[in-house]
């Protein structure tokens, strides 16, 4: 079998007497897109929190193209290969596109935040910046304010940030959230292809996108993995319909 882009290691964290996470062990191979699905709380952010490096681990490992990144704090994550894109809109709305996608590049650079607008004139970075609004199908608004951006293309700018990093693997924290019939729809025709630039291990709670995409799905409730299994493994599955999707079919 190929070998994982991404996999955690038995990564558990308790808040209190609160275990949200135990012993979680899922990968994340090449071309895949795979989907954690779960009731509310079930610990799916505490695991996203933990493989992108926002929370430490109690126990468990986070490993990124066999190498281990756990002691890793989220920058250094980001420049080993690891993109993420967030709930909630990290981008600056009243700057430009171009201007949104140069600021990742100047992360994926290494250098500090203060010199990011001068970084506009620095033809690599803006070169890096315009070739990621290119992939992601924004290349003739580089010009607008991201404020006049659609919910749809703001979540493809995340990603063109997130590319300006040349991302290994990505991971997606609930990206049709917000976004209406039309907006899942692209998005979803989107994250199809964009699985062939990197795989994606995604969190997310429409359904219809989930089991559209995903190459594998796994359930995680109480904090467990209670099946990993293809969409049609995990659709038919007996005790994944009683613990989660039993309510939704
Ligand atoms: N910082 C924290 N301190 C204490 N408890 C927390 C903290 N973060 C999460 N929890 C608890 O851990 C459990 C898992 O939460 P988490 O947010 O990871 O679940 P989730 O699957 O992402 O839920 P949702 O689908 O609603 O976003 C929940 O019971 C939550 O209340």
């Amino acid at each position: 079998m190929t070998d994982p882009i991404l996999a955690t290691h038995g990564l558990a964290k308790s808040f209190g007497a609160l275990t949200a996470t135990d012993d979680v062990s899922v990968e994340l191979r090449p071309g895949e897109i795979h989907a954690i699905i779960g009731p509310n709380g079930a610990g799916k952010s505490t695991l996203i929190a933990q493989i992108s490096g926002a929370l430490r681990p109690d126990a468990g490992r986070v490993t990124l193209a066999g190498r281990d990144v756990t002691a890793l704090a989220t920058p250094a994550r980001a420049r080993a290969g690891l993109g993420r894109t967030f709930q909630i809109s990290a981008l600056a709305m009243e700057d430009t596109v171009l201007e949104n996608a140069v600021l990742g590049a100047v992360g994926a650079s290494g250098r500090p935040w203060r010199f990011w607008r001068p970084a506009l004139r620095d033809a690599d970075l803006r070169a890096r910046a315009e070739d990621a609004l290119a992939r992601v199908g924004l290349a003739e608004h580089a010009a607008a304010r991201c404020a006049d951006l659609s919910h749809g293309q703001r979540r493809q700018l995340e990603v063109a940030v997130a590319l300006t990093l040349r991302p290994r693997a990505f991971v997606m924290d609930e990206p049709m959230a917000g976004l209406g019939a039309e907006g899942s729809r692209q998005l979803t025709a989107f994250l199809d292809e964009l699985r062939h630039e990197a795989p994606i291990l995604l969190v997310e709670h429409d359904m219809d996108a989930v089991f559209a995409l995903a190459d594998r799905i796994s359930v995680l409730v109480y904090g467990k993995i209670i099946a990993t299994g293809t969409a049609d493994e995990i659709r038919t599955s007996r005790e994944v319909r009683e613990a989660y999707l039993g309510d939704e079919s």
